[in-house]
Parts: structure tokens; sequence; C-alpha cells
């Protein structure tokens, strides 16, 4: 310290009580600051020096830093070859078994190095911090490869679920597939629903098992009993003279799929209770329980809630049932697996018809913006429409049916707009509300596949304000 104070007086001539404020606020840095003169004599060294190399004061003050790398203290001096190439120099050093970064810098006076000045940080808890960060990265990278890996491996390329909704279906579904849970899937005429309890089935653990489909609203009353059910020989006239397995004995082992459930009888649904309580089932004309292994799976498209009001359908039936209820949302509320399930479709009919229809994007649009009251296989039918029936390879607006058409508000087949009329209106209203939407220009130019360019140029051309747009 002393050597500090005379020589830094001499350099300096400091006042005394300024010299001790100066040392102070050196001692309070956080950083180490070591100084030594030109032959590499400590002059001064602060507090935060002491901590970091866990040396005091008294031991190096004074004493040339080569005596304490003859002594093992440092590994080398980095003020040694400071003197030696008469350059600043950054170098990370081993010391007091902390990794500290230490840079050094030479104080020239009249070409002579009159003072080597070095700082020094104690990087080992930052390095600590940084390899749990880059741990915690590696692991947050692992998870979101292994979670890109199952929803690939896992979503089934026949079943077009891009939407939110129909992605936190799939969820529920992967997650229910593998216990025995009756499932109740409600939701609107061809909205998937059996394309999702074949789905169920193919991921169980009974998949090698039958899947068994009973159309309850097809099969005539008088028969159904006897379809589901089985019959002992000679249960009736008419019968085979040696009995029928029913269907949910031909299910055991599998799943039984009870489609529209809602059109079950009631005597039936009394039966049906029977055998999801007991897992029996008693052929008509018999008297014998035999037992069946089976999983459920009903699907409806009426309102069961309401009905059990009305008393035409039976309320512990429908708790049974009900155990893990699916609700599949309608095409019109899940706008983004339109366009994936055109192209879907559209390829299906181009191969089977040896085709190769196109449908232009104002078409493409409009098939999107449709309700779809008949969900996807409606959409199915108007594609198989428009590619046997349209002559050119692009299927244009022109050739949508004409409720799809009249529900659309640009087309009014009576207006006196041309046709380039009637699209640019279609294609100002799209871009304006593309660009109320996401408020950026290149994003919009990214989200709909076209160059920023083009997408200035046409909002110039349709008078869109772009104002407030980044
Ligand atoms: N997510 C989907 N991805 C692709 N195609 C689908 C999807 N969901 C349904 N489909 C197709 O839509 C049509 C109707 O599906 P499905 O028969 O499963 O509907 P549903 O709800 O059971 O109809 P319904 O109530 O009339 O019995 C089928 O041709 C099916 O292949």
């Amino acid at each position: 310290m002393l050597n500090f104070h005379n020589n830094y007086e001499n350099a300096m001539s400091m006042p005394a009580s300024l010299q001790e404020e100066f040392e102070a606020i050196l001692d309070s840095s956080f950083d180490g600051i070591h100084i030594t003169d030109g032959q590499g004599v400590t002059l001064f060294y602060n507090k935060a020096c002491e901590r970091i190399e866990g040396l005091n004061k008294e031991e190096v003050i004074g004493v040339n830093v080569q005596r304490l790398v003859d002594q093992g203290v440092y590994p080398n001096s980095l003020a040694l070859k400071v003197l030696e190439t008469k350059m600043p120099m950054t170098q990370l050093q081993k010391v007091n078994g902390k990794e500290i970064m230490v840079s050094a810098k030479p104080i020239f006076i009249n070409g002579q190095i009159t003072r080597v000045v070095m700082n020094s940080r104690d990087i080992t808890e930052l390095n600590l911090l940084k390899q749990e960060l880059s741990h915690e990265k590696m692991i947050k990278e692992q998870y979101q490869t292994e979670l890109e890996f199952i929803r690939t491996e896992k979503m089934p390329s026949h079943i077009v679920c891009e939407s939110l909704e129909m992605q936190k279906m799939m969820d529920l579904i992967f997650t229910v597939s593998n216990v025995d849970s009756s499932i109740l899937i409600q939701g609107e005429s061809g909205v998937g629903k059996e394309v999702i309890s074949r789905f169920i089935h193919k991921k169980s653990k009974r998949k090698e098992g039958p899947f068994i489909k009973i159309d309850c609203g097809a099969i005539p009353e008088n028969l159904l009993e006897s379809e589901l059910f089985g019959y002992e020989k000679g249960a009736f006239t008419g019968a085979d003279k040696n009995g029928k397995v029913g269907l949910i004995e031909l299910a055991h082992g599998g799943t039984l799929f009870l489609d529209e459930i809602g059109e079950l009888q009631l005597s039936l649904q009394v039966k049906l209770l029977r055998v999801l309580q007991d897992r029996e089932v008693v052929r008509v004309g018999g008297k014998a329980p035999i037992k069946v292994d089976i999983r459920i799976i009903a699907a409806t498209n009426k309102e069961l809630e309401k009905m059990i009001k009305d008393k035409t359908f039976r309320e512990d039936l429908y708790y049974r049932l009900n155990v893990v209820p699916l609700n599949v949302p309608p095409l019109r509320e899940r706008k983004r697996d339109i366009y994936p399930l055109i192209q879907k479709v559209l390829k299906k009919f181009n191969e089977k018809y040896s085709l190769q229809k196109e449908i232009h994007p104002d078409a493409i649009k409009l098939l999107i913006d449709y309700e779809w009251p008949g969900n996807i296989r409606e959409l199915e039918n108007v594609i198989e429409r428009l590619v046997v029936t349209s002559k050119d390879n692009t299927i244009d607006l022109e050739r949508l049916p004409a409720n799809m058409k009249r529900e659309n508000k640009f087309y009014k087949p009576d207006s006196q707009l041309s046709y380039k009329e009637v699209m640019e209106a279609y294609e100002r209203e799209f871009l304006k509300e593309k660009l109320a939407k996401v408020k950026n220009i290149a994003r919009m130019a990214e989200e709909l596949k076209i160059d920023e360019s083009t997408v200035r140029r046409k909002l110039k051309k349709l008078n869109i304000p772009v104002k407030s747009v980044i």
C-alpha cells in the first residue's frame, strides 16, 4: 500500500486525502484491480483481488509477480507478458481453484511502461450459469424434438387435424386410446365421428381385435335386437336353425362402435345398459349369459341431453356411455382444416379419375368461407362433382354450386359488375382483412407465400391504405 502511495504520490502529486478516497473507490470495485510498476512489482491490490485470488494485500504488495509465479501462486503472470510484449492482453487463468478472466494494460510515460493495470473477474459462477443454461437449452431442444417426433409419428396421415380444435381433440384421443373407458362422440353429421372411432381402435391395445360397427339407425327395429344380441336355435320362426352370434359377441376382444346411438329404441337401450354393466350378453331365446370383453364407442349427431329430457333416451345409459365425451367441432369452426382437406380430397379424386384438376385460388377462398352444413362429407361430394364435371383443368369460381356463390357477398349473379370487378372487390376485401389482422407487410407476404413487393404493389393498386402498418 505504501509503495502505491509513494509511487502514486510521486507520479501524480496527489494530496493524501484524495489518495485515500481514490483507493477507497478502487477497493469498492466488484472486479479485481491489480497494479504493478514497470518491473512487475505490485503497487496496488484491491479487496476484490483478495476475494477472487484468496491472497492478502500484505502477501502481494511490494512483491514482484515473478516471485508469485515461482512460488506457484499464479500459473503465469499476465503483467510480465504485458511488460514483455508492451501490448494489452486478456487471458483466462485458474487461480485459487477459480476461473478468472484477466485483462492487463500497460501505461506508458515517455515511451516507458511505468504501470501495468490488471482487471480480473471471477467467471466461475458465470460459467456455471452458462453450463446450466446450455443444459436447460439442450433439454428443451430434446423435448421439442421428441414432441415433434410424437406429433408426426402419432398424427394419422389420413386424418386432417391442422386446426387447434382438432389438435386438442387428437391429444385427448391419444390419452384415452389405451384405456377401456366408454367414449361418446358427439358432433354434426359428416364431421368424422366414425373416422375418429376407427382411429381410437387402431391406437388401442385392442387393435388386433375386431372393430364392429353397428348403425343403430340403419337396421330395422325388429331385426336390431337379434343382430345385436344374436339368438339361440329355434328362437323364433324364420330364425337360422343353428342360431346366430350377435354383433356384440362378435366384437369380443375388440371395439364395438354404436353409430347413431340416439336412434336406439328404449327397450334395446335397457338391454344395452345391462351389457355395459355386466359385460355379458344373453342371446334372444337363450338363458345363459355369455361374457364379452369389449370397448364401446358410441356416436350421435342428436342432442342426447335433450332426448333425456324428452324421455326418449335413458339417462343411466347416457352416463354409462359418456365416460369420455368427445365433441367433434363442425368444419365451420375449424377453418384451418378446410384447405388441407380440399387438397387431400382433390388429390384423391384426381387419382381416382386419372385427372389433373386444380382449383383456382378465388374458388378456394369461397370454399373456405362456406359454412359447410354437411361438413366433410359435403366437402368431399362437392369436390368430386367439380372434378368430374368441369371441362377445364382449373376449376374456377363460376363452377361452384349456386348456393355457395349466393352466400358469398361479392357474387351477385344479377349484378352489373364484370368478372374483373368482382375479383378486384374480392381481392381488396381479402387483402384488407389480412392486413388488418397481421399488421405487417413482410409477415403478410410470408403467410400468403408471395413477394413483399407484390403485396405492396397490390395494396397500392387496390387503394388499400397502409398507414400504421410496419
Ligand atoms: N379429419 C378428417 N380428415 C380427413 N377426412 C375426414 C376427416 N373426418 C372425416 N373425414 C371424411 O369425411 C367423411 C365423413 O366422415 P365420418 O363418416 O367419419 O363422419 P360421421 O361424423 O361419422 O358422419 P355421420 O354422422 O353421418 O355418421 C368420410 O369420408 C371421412 O373419410
